[in-house]
């Protein structure tokens, strides 16, 4: 029997910190590699971030869209990345934000988590705004390729709050029941930004992951992260993509000092700031 994404991420958080490295080959970081905006160069690209960090960062997050937008040229390189990620060990979530109705999330699942698919991740995340309930078929679909999903829940972009506020407490709850008897971790995570000031929701009952965005370029520090989620701490996974990729020549220096300044400020021994 495989392992359950909840085994294997508790794994990969254990053995080799809680960082996850995005790779998001904008043509603003094509241009500061010295790269051409063009799918041979996001491969250079996305070639160079898998070798550098394979072994230091527990997830690694292609950006689906930074992909896309060379339409199956883009797509092409998409699914080599992640079969080289796959390859190296890597735990692969795919940030495609997808939401629908339930029969189009059936084909979403089929593309993103059917083990059988060029494009199968570890976990891809997903957006809830047609109903929390729209992702049932996909949360399944999860379980059955021992794969997982993190549900939009409360983003690190400024215009987020007002908006998912009111119904994060729904997401919190949806997740939690799917997670409810799963160990170490269910298959559904949660996504809420390293810049919120608070969280309005307790997370204690979720036994899921918590992807947490928004370290580096969007002004989170390893620090925030540890303040805002307190008791659940051993459940995050701080993701930084600009502020390590900036630079093909000090990217693996920077992924090493993410890592550890954010493993020592998650670690249990490491005293919650007030
Ligand atoms: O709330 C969210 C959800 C996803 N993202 C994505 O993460 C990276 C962040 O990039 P940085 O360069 O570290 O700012 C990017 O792919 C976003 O689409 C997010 O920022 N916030």
């Amino acid at each position: 029997m495989n392992e359950s994404f909840g085994t294997r991420l508790r794994a990969r958080l254990d053995a080799y910190g809680p960082l996850c490295v995005g790779i998001d080959p904008s043509p603003a970081l094509l241009h500061a590699w010295g790269l051409d905006d063009a799918p041979a160069d996001l491969e250079r690209f996305s070639r160079t971030v898998v070798e550098s960090v394979a072994d230091v960062a527990a997830v690694v997050k292609p950006q689906s869209a930074f992909f896309e937008r060379w339409g199956s040229r883009g797509i092409a390189v998409l699914e080599r990345t992640i079969a080289d990620l796959r390859a190296a060990g890597m735990l692969v979530l795919l940030d495609a934000k997808r939401g629908d109705i339930g029969s189009t999330m059936a084909a979403y699942a089929e593309a993103y988590l059917d083990r059988g698919s060029p494009l199968a991740a570890d976990a891809v995340t997903l957006s809830p705004y047609q109903g929390f309930g729209s992702l049932e078929g996909a949360i399944t679909s999860a379980v059955a390729n021992d794969a997982g999903v993190f549900v939009v829940t409360r983003t690190s972009n400024p215009e987020s709050a007002g908006f998912q506020r009111p119904v994060a407490g729904q997401v919190i709850e949806g997740a939690a029941k799917a997670n409810a008897g799963h160990s170490p971790f269910g298959p559904v995570g949660l996504v809420i930004g390293a810049t919120l000031g608070r969280l309005d929701h307790p997370l204690d009952d979720l036994n899921g992951p918590i992807l947490a965005p928004g370290v580096g370029a969007q002004g989170a520090t390893p620090a925030d992260v540890a303040r805002l989620f307190g008791p659940v701490r051993h459940a995050v996974v701080p993701s930084v993509s600009r502020a390590v990729l900036a630079d093909p020549a000090r990217l693996r220096e920077r992924v090493l000092r993410y890592r550890d300044e954010c493993a020592a400020a998650l670690s249990p021994q490491t005293a919650a700031q007030p």
